[in-house]
C-alpha cells in the first residue's frame, strides 16, 4: 500500500498505539515512525516488538519532524502531552488522539495547539480488556467505527487525510459533535463497563457469604462480565472522571429502569418482564445481522496465538 505520511510519532503505545504501529508497518503507510512512551521498560518492549523505526521518552522529541501524531494516552494525560509536545509541533502537522471521552480532550488539548497545525479528535470503537504494547494486533480496527469529532474551524484537506488513513485500517469513518459524541458512548460503552465493574465487585463482596460459589460455578453470564471488568484500571478511572456528566446521566437513566424491573418482579409482573426482555433480543438480532457481534476478546486473543 502507498506510503500516506513521511514521519508519523505514536504518542503511547498500549493497545491502540501499538495495533496503529503494526498496521503502518504492514501496510507501509509512513516513511518512518516514531515511539514515544513515558515509562523506559514500555518504550524498551515497544523496541523489542519492533513497533516504530526511533523510539524515545520525549513527547517534545517525538514530533519535532511529524506529519501525523498520534495521541494514545489515557484521556487524563492528554492536557500534559499537548502541553509538552505544543511547541515542537510541525506547522501542517496532524494532531489526532484516540481518547474514549472527547470534550475532555478537546478541553485539554486544544487551548494547546499552535496556529497552522491541524488538531482533529478521534476515537476508534475498537478495543479488548488488553493493554500495553504486547495486547496490539492486526485487524482490531476492521469493520469498526472510527469517530472523528472535527473543531468548527476544521481543514477539510486535513480531515480527508486522517479519514483516510483510518479507512486504510480497515475502519468506517463518521464525523459527530463531541458533546453527542460523549452521550453515545456513555451509554453504549462506559455504563456496560461501570456496571461489569459493580457487579463483579458485589460479587467479589458477597465471596465471603457463599463460601466462594461465585466464582466456582460462574456461568457464562458472569463471565462476560469479568471480562469488561478485566478493562486497565488507569484507563477506565480516566473515562468515569472525564466523561462524568453524561455517565451520571445515564446511570440516572439506568437506575430508573433498573427500579422498574425491580417493581415488576417483586409484583409478578410477568407481561412487564417479557416485553422487555422481547424488545432487548431484537436489538441483540439487529447487531449480529449488522455483523458487530464479534467478540474482541476472542479476537485479540487469536491474533497473539497466531504470533
Ligand atoms: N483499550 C481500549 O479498548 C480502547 C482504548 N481507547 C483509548 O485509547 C487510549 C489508550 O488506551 P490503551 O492503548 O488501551 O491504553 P494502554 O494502557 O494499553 O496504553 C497507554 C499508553 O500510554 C502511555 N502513557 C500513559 N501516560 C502517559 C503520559 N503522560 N505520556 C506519555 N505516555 C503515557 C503508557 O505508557 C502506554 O504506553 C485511551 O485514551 C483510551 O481511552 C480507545 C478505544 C479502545
Ligand atoms: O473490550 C470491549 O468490549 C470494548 O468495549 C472495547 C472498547 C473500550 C473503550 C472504547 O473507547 C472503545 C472500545
Amino acid at each position: 500500500m502507498a506510503k500516506q505520511f513521511e514521519t508519523i510519532a505514536l504518542i503511547g503505545i498500549g493497545l491502540i498505539g501499538s495495533s496503529i504501529a503494526r498496521e503502518i508497518k504492514d501496510k507501509g503507510l509512513a516513511g518512518s515512525v516514531t515511539v514515544s512512551t513515558r515509562s523506559e521498560a514500555t518504550l524498551k518492549r515497544a523496541q523489542e516488538l519492533n513497533l516504530g523505526d526511533r523510539y524515545t521518552t520525549s513527547a517534545a522529541e517525538a514530533v519535532k519532524d511529524a506529519d501525523l501524531v498520534i495521541v494514545s494516552v489515557p484521556v487524563g494525560a492528554s492536557g500534559a502531552v499537548a502541553a509538552e509536545i505544543a511547541a515542537n509541533l510541525k506547522p501542517g502537522a496532524i494532531v489526532t488522539d484516540v481518547g474514549s471521552t472527547k470534550g475532555s480532550v478537546i478541553a485539554q488539548m486544544a487551548p494547546h495547539m499552535p496556529q497552522g497545525v491541524h488538531f482533529i479528535p478521534g476515537h476508534p470503537i475498537a478495543g479488548t480488556e488488553y493493554s500495553g504494547p504486547d495486547a496490539g494486533f492486526i485487524g482490531l480496527f476492521k469493520g469498526r467505527w472510527c469517530i472523528l469529532t472535527p473543531l468548527p474551524d476544521t481543514d477539510e484537506a486535513a480531515k480527508a487525510r486522517l479519514r483516510a488513513f483510518w479507512e486504510t485500517l480497515g475502519s468506517m469513518v463518521d464525523d459527530m459533535d463531541p458533546e453527542h459524541h460523549d452521550k453515545v458512548l456513555a451509554i453504549v460503552s462506559h455504563l456496560p463497563h461501570i456496571i461489569a465493574y459493580n457487579i463483579v465487585g458485589t460479587a467479589d463482596d458477597l465471596e465471603a457469604v457463599t463460601e466462594s460459589e461465585v466464582i466456582k460455578y460462574s456461568a457464562s453470564g458472569f463471565r462476560d462480565f469479568t471480562r469488561l471488568a478485566a478493562s486497565d484500571p488507569t484507563m477506565w478511572r480516566d473515562v468515569c472522571l472525564h466523561n462524568k456528566d453524561a455517565i451520571l446521566e445515564m446511570l440516572s437513566r439506568f437506575s430508573e429502569d433498573l427500579a422498574y424491573l425491580q417493581r415488576a418482579i417483586r409484583w409478578g409482573d410477568g407481561d412487564k418482564l417479557f416485553d422487555l426482555f422481547t424488545r432487548t433480543r431484537a436489538i441483540r438480532r439487529s447487531i449480529v445481522q449488522a455483523g458487530q457481534d464479534t467478540d474482541m476478546a476472542d479476537f485479540g486473543r487469536h491474533a497473539m496465538d497466531q504470533k
